[in-house]
């Protein structure tokens, strides 16, 4: 493969993760309804590491650095809670 064939794979990739950021953001309705009928707050800390620990050990396995893995997951987890917030901050 070639440099311009490795940037369109890249580019492909690139919009499959954000298709996949969309829609685990987009759980965050769900989870946020189903934890006002159930109670519980929107973050969960307990949650929050068992995330970050599955996708460290993920990362691992996959003979990746962990640390930056951890520092995507942190942020992916923010954008979760920031669109729960969005949609209980009337409640
Ligand atoms: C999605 C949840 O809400 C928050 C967001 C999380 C995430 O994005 O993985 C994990 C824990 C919570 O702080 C949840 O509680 O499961």
């Amino acid at each position: 493969m070639d440099l311009m064939g490795a940037r369109t794979r890249i580019e492909e990739i690139d919009m499959k993760i954000i298709d996949l950021i969309s829609e685990r953001s987009d759980l965050a309705s769900v989870v946020a309804e189903a934890k006002r009928r159930e109670g519980g707050a929107v973050r969960d800390d307990e949650q929050r590491e068992k995330v970050i620990a599955r996708a460290v050990d993920r990362a691992k396995e996959s003979g990746l650095d962990p640390e930056p893995v951890k520092e995507i997951f942190e942020l992916l987890i923010l954008m979760n809670e920031y669109r729960q917030w969005k949609i209980t901050e009337g409640d």
